[in-house]
């Protein structure tokens, strides 16, 4: 199926999104979320507005939190900034409820064998990424990681993927990305690269087929 993509080649750098692409991360960053609006003496959101929510890092994702909603222009800046200390702390306590998604083991490993390099370019908090990844027992794949503040700018800007593909030696044309929402999708036409997009992930309630991936598939397995 890669080889399909490609036209007829292998590529030689494939980046991977995060949350929601490898990681079912949704249930500890609701209960962090929940237990942040709980301490703030607010009624907690629950995991199916969070899931919502989440994809344009952690800043925004609590402001969000805080206006119960995805538009979040209302929300008083000092209280985010507060309430982001507090999720940070709260997020810091454990991903024991992050699961690896279906069949991205063997996709990892498949890679691997062919000698094609791995990275992971994420809007998740830098802090948060090799621990979460080295915890689910995958750090070792990956060759380079961006977080949501590694860079001055996030997805959907291009820039992580720019990054990635200049460290890795690896021309646009030879570069895969994977990823499960309209800013990963955004980020990866923005650079020119190929995009693949999971159908399983988080991408605002929106299927993320409307955003126009290259491909769209149900599982990882299926591209080996
Ligand atoms: O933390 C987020 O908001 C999303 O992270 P992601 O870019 O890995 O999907
Ligand atoms: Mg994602």
């Amino acid at each position: 199926m890669l080889e399909q993509l490609f036209g007829g080649r292998l590529p030689k750098l494939v980046i991977f999104d995060l949350d929601g692409t490898l990681l079912d991360s949704v249930p500890d960053l609701a209960s962090a979320i929940d237990s942040m609006l709980l301490d703030l003496g607010r009624p907690a959101a629950g995991i199916e507005r969070v899931r919502d929510w989440v994809g344009n890092g952690s800043a925004v994702l609590v402001r969000r939190a805080l206006a119960g909603s995805i538009e979040y222009a209302s929300v008083d800046e000092q209280e985010a900034e507060l309430a982001h200390q507090v999720f940070l702390q709260a997020y810091s306590g454990g991903h024991a409820l992050t699961g690896v998604y279906p069949g991205v083991m063997a996709f990892l490993d498949a890679l691997k064998t062919r000698g094609i390099a791995m990275a992971v370019a994420t809007n998740k908090p830098e802090r948060f990424v090799a621990p979460l990844l080295e915890e689910k027992g995958m750090l070792g794949y990956f060759d380079w990681l961006v977080g949501g503040d590694t860079l001055p700018v996030q997805k959907p800007d291009p820039a992580a993927l720019h990054w990635i593909m200049q460290k890795a030696g690896v021309a646009v044309a030879d570069t895969l990305f994977i990823g499960d929402s309209r800013n990963d999708v955004l980020a990866g036409q923005a650079a020119g690269v190929k995009v693949v997009a999971v159908s399983y992930g988080y991408n605002h309630g929106r299927p993320v087929s409307l955003e126009n991936p290259d491909l769209l598939v149900d599982s990882l397995d299926v591209l080996i």
